[in-house]
């Protein structure tokens, strides 16, 4: 099997040392000189053999965009395109409907594991036809972590899905890092009565009901840094939350715990809280409570 990966960054680089490993040829294209096997996707596209099947693993947003409307120009019906990017779900019926103006396939698949993926494997979340999935599936199975193959890849439902499902997937992995994140601030803060917080965390990792992986990364971090001294409490965000919670609105379902868990992360960016500082005000108004003046 040959393969064409667009995007050779964290994720794409990896990928195509992954599916090396397993013996599958990776043609890559990446802007960067240093990173790329071709010099331009009409390179790409000549090394691959029809019909072809290329896995695009850029930002999503414009630059997923726009490699895809490359793609439909240059690619020829029967070809496979599969956008293993955090694109939005609703992004996939755009991008499935310009390819199938052409006669192009699509396949979106949500792509969990991070930079540990080579070694241990990519959950893999896909959304499509069945007949383009099984025609991908050799890529999909190097990819994926050893094991049972329903316990690491899921053809999770028509085009979009698979996003979908890695949307739901983030909007989880926020919230949980939040509470693990919010029971190391408690645990910190007695340090009167608790000496040992990242043998907690180490203790937990087994037998607990709370073990899990980001459980595990947090022990790494606080041994690496057991203060967090060198970080700032300052945390950015891609998207995929906010999509979460959009999503949620727009079907009524009730999500306070990943809400919150993104509002933790607007309240991480403020160095003062223009809301609080209207709390403030407003019980001294109606109270005469004092006020902290600023500087
Ligand atoms: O998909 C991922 C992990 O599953 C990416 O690491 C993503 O960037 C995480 O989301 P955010 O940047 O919003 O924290």
């Amino acid at each position: 099997m040959h393969i064409g990966i667009i995007g050779l960054g964290k994720m794409g680089a990896n990928m195509r040392e992954r599916l090396r490993n397993a013996g599958i040829t990776v043609t890559g294209f990446d802007q960067n000189p240093d990173l790329t096997d071709v010099a331009t996707t009409a390179d790409l596209i000549a090394a691959l053999p029809a019909p072809r099947l290329v896995w695009v693993m850029v930002p999503s947003g414009a630059i997923t965009d726009s490699v895809i409307e490359d793609l439909s120009q240059k690619l020829e019906a029967g070809d496979l395109v599969i956008d293993g990017g955090n694109s939005r779900f609703t992004e996939d019926f755009k991008h499935g409907a310009l390819l199938e103006t052409k006669g192009i396939n699509f396949v979106d698949a949500g792509v969990s594991g991070g930079v540990w993926g080579l070694a241990n494997g990519y959950g893999l979340m896909v959304g499509g036809k069945a007949d383009q999935i099984e025609r991908a599936m050799p890529v999909f199975d190097a990819l994926r972590p050893e094991g049972p193959r329903d316990e690491g890849f899921v053809h999770a439902g028509e085009i979009g899905a698979g996003h979908y499902a890695k949307m739901v997937h983030n909007g989880i992995e926020y919230a949980l890092m939040q509470a693990y994140a919010e029971g190391y601030e408690l645990l910190d803060k007695r340090s009167d009565l608790v000496t040992d917080v990242p043998g907690i965390f180490k203790a937990w990792q087994r037998g607990t009901v709370v073990r899990s992986w980001l459980l595990e990364l947090l022990v790494r971090a606080l041994e690496e840094d057991p203060e967090f001294e060198d970080i700032e409490g300052f945390v950015e965000d891609s998207g995929e939350g906010r999509w979460t919670i959009e999503e949620a609105l727009a079907n009524a379902v009730p999500v306070p715990t990943i809400s919150a868990s993104i509002f933790a992360r607007f309240v991480s960016r403020q160095e003062d809280s223009p809301a609080m500082k209207a709390v403030a005000a407003l019980r001294n108004q109606f109270g005469g409570h004092a006020v902290k003046k600023a500087d």
